[in-house]
């Protein structure tokens, strides 16, 4: 007898969601070609070729973190030390920092659930200096967060896959927040991982470069916040106006 067919794809039930966490870096913010562009620059010195498949692995860690795997992948030992490599890229993002924009569907989506009252915070690798440069210009869409974390905060002992960040998020909003009501919007693959270390539910808005078989861990991938449909996850819909 021929197999039976399949049984049609259970659809994902959706988990009911109260809170919202969002990553900042490549998720509200176009900051991630920046680091590219720097990273580019210092590897040329050496006659390298800065790729994806070492962005992936750099993109959301805390600063000291990403440059240790930057001067390890690319075989620079004894020749640039992670300090240096932070030191170096230091003075180029300075100036480009400040220039960052607000990716899009970030404005409709941060509003809505602003409107919607769902409380929502930003906990992203970013160390507070960076913090304050990248958002110097946009400082209505920050005034909708019930807090930020930050990379150097002294809760967050481990960055990005470590669940730190989001668990020291949680626990700084109002009440207690059980993590399996907290939805995490992220880029970066480190960032998936460290949500699903804490318990949470993940939409990942990856950079289209970035390697399909670094996206199968999140709950939902979009290539663009454009595409997210609250109404999946349990919030308000967007309403016709919004649209
Ligand atoms: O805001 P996130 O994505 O955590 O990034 C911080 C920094 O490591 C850039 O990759
Ligand atoms: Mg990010």
């Amino acid at each position: 007898m021929a197999n039976p067919p399949l049984a049609a794809a259970i659809p994902r039930i959706r988990a009911p969601i109260t809170h919202v966490i969002f990553d900042m870096d490549g998720l509200l913010l176009d900051t991630e070609p920046f680091y590219t562009v720097v990273q580019e620059k210092i590897l040329a010195r050496f006659g390298k070729t800065f790729d994806w498949s070492l962005k992936a692995k750099m993109m959301g860690r805390k600063a000291i973190e990403s440059a240790r795997i930057f001067v390890q992948e690319c075989g620079l030992e004894g020749v640039l030390t992670p300090e240096g490599f932070l030191e170096e890229r230091e003075a180029m993002l300075q100036d480009l920092f400040p220039t960052c924009q607000i990716l899009p569907g970030v404005k409709r989506l941060v509003n809505h659930l602003h409107t919607s009252k769902i409380p929502m915070c930003v906990a992203t690798g970013s160390h507070k200096r960076h913090f304050a440069l990248k958002t110097q210009n946009h400082g209505e869409l920050f005034a909708m967060m019930h807090h930020v974390v930050m990379g150097d905060d002294p809760e967050v002992k481990n960055g990005k896959p470590s669940p730190d960040i989001f668990l020291a998020a949680a626990k700084r909003f109002e009440g207690t927040v059980e993590p399996s009501k907290i939805l995490v919007f992220e880029d970066a693959p480190t960032g998936v991982a460290a949500a699903k270390n804490a318990g949470m539910s993940v939409v990942m808005v990856p950079d289209a470069r970035l390697d399909l078989s670094l996206q199968d861990e999140a709950d939902q991938v979009l290539s663009s916040l454009l595409d997210f449909n609250p109404a999946e996850w349990g919030f308000p819909p967007f309403a016709s106006s919004e649209e």
